[in-house]
């Protein structure tokens, strides 16, 4: 029996979910989903006065370290960029769509919204983007689990969840809201979408889309060999070139900063740019990987880091937290 730790929230379900089902096919064996409740889950306070996301982080690996469970599944962005010395990233599966995806009321597009309407994300980078992109637009802080967040743009209805806890009724308060295309599919509720922003235009935070799957480093045996099987080199090398930029710049997961890389055959691409918080100001900075450096996420990220600080992007934003 393995045990795959998740929180209880139904993205984490989702995606725990779908890797205990590749790896009880790959290893034979069943696999278990280990409740983890952790204090970001039970508080509905700002996520920034409790530490950013790493709080979430930090109870998913307590109990991967206490040994209450075997694996767990992290999303790739929300996990600080600073290594665990007792733990490793054993699988990064191929990566999902990383692009953000806005809901708009009536199916509107963001850009035929009528000034002063409100667009909700808590992310500074999404608020930073759409100021720049659609200044009139208002946006609003906001934060809770993808359906609480579809519900301030479509409503609800009253009705009772598949584990028994009521779902109270929301009557749509906002115009729309900007939330990651993978999250959405991983839900089957990518049919609520309404415009998918670009990512030459509209850069991701670095990972979105890719999920982590950790373990203990001394773990072997079948679950090892299973997971580096579910390991997906040319994702890995996109997403540790953007999240080596984040390092770089000594950024937490909540800057305003997006970044972007692919792996075609024997080229690699990397683009960035971080935002002041209002976005009337930009850094962009963007590198193509030929020659054959020891390791090309390393050289990549390096030279679009360096430019994006001769760009002045450390002045534009505060980066630093939850690293
Ligand atoms: N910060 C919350 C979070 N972490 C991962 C995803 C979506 C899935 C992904 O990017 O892999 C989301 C929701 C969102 O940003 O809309």
């Amino acid at each position: 029996m393995i045990r795959l730790g998740t929180r209880g929230s139904a993205l984490a379900l989702a995606q725990s979910q779908r890797v205990a089902d590749s790896i009880a096919a790959r290893t034979g064996e069943d696999v278990e989903l280990v409740r983890i409740v952790t204090h970001g889950d039970v508080s509905s306070a700002p996520l920034a006065s409790m530490g950013g996301v790493g709080v979430f982080v930090a109870a998913v690996r307590e109990s991967l370290l206490a040994e209450e469970c075997d694996v767990v599944v992290h999303s790739l962005k929300d996990l600080p960029t600073t290594p665990h010395p007792g733990l490793i990233v054993a699988a990064m599966p191929k990566r999902a769509d990383a692009r953000d995806a806005a809901i708009v009321r009536l199916g509107l597009a963001l850009a035929d919204l009528p000034a002063g309407s409100k667009v909700g994300t808590g992310s500074p980078r999404r608020q930073a983007q759409l100021r720049r992109r659609f200044p009139g637009l208002e946006v609003v802080e906001l934060r809770g689990n993808v359906d609480t967040r579809l519900a301030r743009v479509l409503g609800r209805e009253a009705g009772v969840a598949a584990d028994g806890s009521p779902i109270e009724a929301m009557t749509p308060d906002l115009d729309a809201v900007i939330l990651a295309a993978a999250g959405l599919e991983r839900l089957s509720r990518l049919d609520v979408v309404t415009e998918y922003l670009g990512i030459d235009g509209w850069p991701t935070a670095p990972g979105q889309g890719c999920l982590a799957i950790e373990t203990r480093r001394d773990l072997s045996g079948p679950l090892k060999k299973a997971l580096l099987a579910l390991d997906h080199r040319s994702t890995r090398l996109a997403v540790e070139a953007e999240r080596a930029v984040l390092r770089r710049l000594e950024a937490g997961c909540s800057a305003p900063l997006g970044a972007h890389a692919f792996v075609d055959g024997e080229m690699m691409f990397l683009a960035s740019r971080v935002y002041s918080p209002e976005g009337e100001q930009v850094s962009s900075a963007h590198a193509l990987y030929v020659d054959d450096a020891d390791d090309p996420a390393e050289d990549l990220a390096a030279r679009v880091a360096d430019e994006l600080l001769a760009n002045g992007a450390a002045a534009l934003a505060p980066l630093g937290g939850a690293r």
